[in-house]
């Protein structure tokens, strides 16, 4: 058995998997959301797989943020199930919940940073609600977390209003990292940034999966961010997931949304980022 084999195996026994069958890592079934007569989605069926990169592509209000939240027990959808870990997310109890959170981390399209705290502030702080780490230990590894992000050892104590959006996402990232996730969950990582911080992060994202072996669930326009990074993509639309499937398979899809989606050019300024529906 080579290395990366040997890897995998005793990853997939520590994510609970039993001769070398890979669990997913996040499992949908039948999902539902509705409000009142409004069908978001129904019949939504999806799994992730452990080291894996799953992308979900979808038009404005298609319940993309809805499927995210959902995920991350933010959300109760209204049909169906989502276990994360082997673990029903809505079932789970709140305090139980609180060990799976550890499992993961999230960046949020708005990167979500405490706007009165510095970078290494708000990484300590994710720290300790988890563990009861001593404060310079905490830093310490916050520290290691701005390096791994490729920030500049100074940005650590810069607010986030000093940073730039490129940085700022970094940071953001770091703080995600911060209780070395197995899971990471990205909301629309590359929106908003320029050409070459959004190409920049999607390096990032590349190098972090291959170092950390992070299973990745992430949320997209970015044509670029699909290609390069994400091994399957899921497309929601028309209240369903139109196609999952490797990105190169699921583009040549004959339907007039992935057709469109996939074709569109990028939007002046957005690095790749195709337009919206
Ligand atoms: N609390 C709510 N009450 C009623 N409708 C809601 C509520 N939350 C979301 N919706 C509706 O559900 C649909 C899906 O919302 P969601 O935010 O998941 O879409 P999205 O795909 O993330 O869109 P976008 O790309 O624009 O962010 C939208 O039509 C939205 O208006």
């Amino acid at each position: 058995m080579g290395h990366a084999s040997r890897d995998r195996a005793s990853q997939a026994k520590a994510h609970g998997g039993d001769d070398g069958k890979r669990r997913p890592v996040i499992r949908v079934r039948d999902l539902e959301q509705r409000f009142g007569d409004h069908l978001v989605f129904e019949g939504l069926d999806l799994d992730v797989f452990p080291r894996e990169v799953m992308g979900i592509v979808g038009g404005s209000g298609s319940g993309k943020s809805i499927l995210l939240t959902s995920i991350i027990g933010l959300h109760t959808p209204t049909g169906g199930r989502v276990e994360v870990f082997g673990q029903d997310m809505t079932g789970t109890p709140l305090r139980e919940r609180h060990g799976i959170q550890r499992r993961w981390g999230v960046l949020f399209q708005s990167d979500a940073l405490f706007s009165n705290l510095t970078v290494m502030e708000n990484i300590v702080r994710v720290m300790k609600e988890h563990h009861d780490l001593p404060h310079r230990l905490a830093s310490e590894v916050a520290a290691l977390k701005v390096d791994m992000v490729g920030l500049e050892p100074e940005a650590a104590w810069k607010y986030p209003s000093e940073l730039s959006g490129g940085m700022r996402k970094k940071a953001g990232l770091a703080r995600a990292l911060a209780l070395d996730p197995e899971l990471l969950v990205l909301d629309e990582p590359t929106a908003g940034l320029d050409p070459i911080a959004a190409a920049n992060f999607r390096q990032l994202l590349l190098q972090l999966r291959r170092t950390l072996s992070l299973t990745v669930f992430l949320v997209t326009h970015d044509l670029d961010l699909l290609h390069e990074v994400c091994d399957r993509v899921a497309i929601l639309a028309e209240q369903r997931f139109l196609e999952v499937g490797p990105v190169d398979e699921v583009s040549r899809a004959d339907h007039p949304f992935i057709q469109r989606f996939f074709k569109s050019e990028p939007e002046p300024g957005k690095g790749g980022r195709a337009e919206k529906e």
